[in-house]
């Protein structure tokens, strides 16, 4: 493929994406091997990024993570961790880069994370975020859900290079909620920002495609969310609705609640010709308050 040379320096040429919408239910193996047809569905229509949503292995309920979870590491061991494993094995075999929704993740010392992982089209560990800001909401009439019942947070802001193309921003659903980590990966360079998602029919109706947009036009940059579908039997019915916006805050490619693919193009100087002609990144008032940016240490 071409490398543009008109493009923005962020995203180096156009990417062909996708945002899986599925549901998971209790057969591990059976959420395994749906994830996988729709992959491969997604990279037979020529999609260079592919987006799993979050807990898309386990059904999404703090009694369920521990179980479901699964070591996370650059050597994997398919039999003690089989998502991770199908995960790398859906990259290599397609030669795409997949954003692995999320799995609950075990590390040695028994703590559980909300981890999404990044695999390279070679099948490689190119990175992965814990979530950090933990679901702990109750919404009187709505919505009440605890992570932290059961999940420990991350600590970092995840920044990832996609080799040939340029850097993603990652965040896992109630992340997105939280402007600053967007901010920062989008002052660092980040095309995107990506989040699997599960969100709910409580907030979903209310936030979702606000956060969306909101989180592109804050940043221009483009956003993509990629939800759960919605399971009606499930404890936790999630709002789907996955959707990318470009760096305008205009949705590109959206669906509705049930299970489906989504797809987008995302084009070398778009990002550029948004911030010509709404000047922000170069209006900011850093004499009046602190650029957070340059207040993280990302190592
Ligand atoms: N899985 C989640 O983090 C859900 C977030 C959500 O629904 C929200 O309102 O925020």
């Amino acid at each position: 493929m071409q490398i543009s040379n008109s493009g923005d320096g962020l995203l180096k040429k156009s990417l062909k994406v996708a945002c899986i919408q599925i549901s998971s239910g209790p057969n591990k193996a059976r959420n395994l091997a749906k994830a996988r047809e729709k992959v491969l569905q997604a990279a037979s229509e020529r999609a260079s990024l592919i987006v799993l949503p979050e807990c898309f292995n386990s059904p999404y309920s703090t009694a369920s993570f521990r179980e479901y979870a699964e070591p996370l590491s650059h050597s994997i061991d398919p039999q003690k961790s089989p998502s991770f494993a199908a995960l790398a094995k859906m990259a290599s075999d397609t030669g795409t880069f997949i954003i692995g929704g999320s799995v609950p993740e075990r590390d040695l010392s028994g703590n559980i994370y909300n981890t999404c992982a990044v695999y390279s089209p070679q099948g490689k560990l190119l990175a992965s975020h814990r979530k950090m800001h933990l679901f702990d909401i109750n919404v009187a009439g709505g919505i009440s859900f605890c992570e932290s019942d059961t999940l420990s947070a991350g600590n970092k802001i995840t920044i990832v290079d996609l080799e040939g193309y340029g850097r993603i921003g990652l965040g896992i659903c109630y992340d997105m909620r939280f402007a600053e980590p967007s901010t920062i990966a989008s002052r660092q360079g980040a095309f995107a920002l990506i989040y699997p998602s599960a969100f709910n029919t409580t907030t979903g109706p209310l936030h979702w495609e606000l956060l969306g947009r909101a989180r592109a036009v804050d940043n221009q940059v483009y956003t993509m969310l990629c939800s759960q579908s919605r399971d009606p039997a499930s404890s936790y019915p999630a709002w789907g609705y996955s959707m990318v916006a470009d760096p305008m805050g205009q949705i590109v490619a959206k669906t509705e609640e049930k299970e489906d693919i989504i797809y987008a193009t995302l084009e070398p100087g778009v990002i550029t010709k948004s911030r010509t002609a709404i000047p922000i990144t170069c209006q900011r008032r850093h004499d009046v308050y602190p650029d957070i940016a340059k207040l993280v240490d990302l190592q």
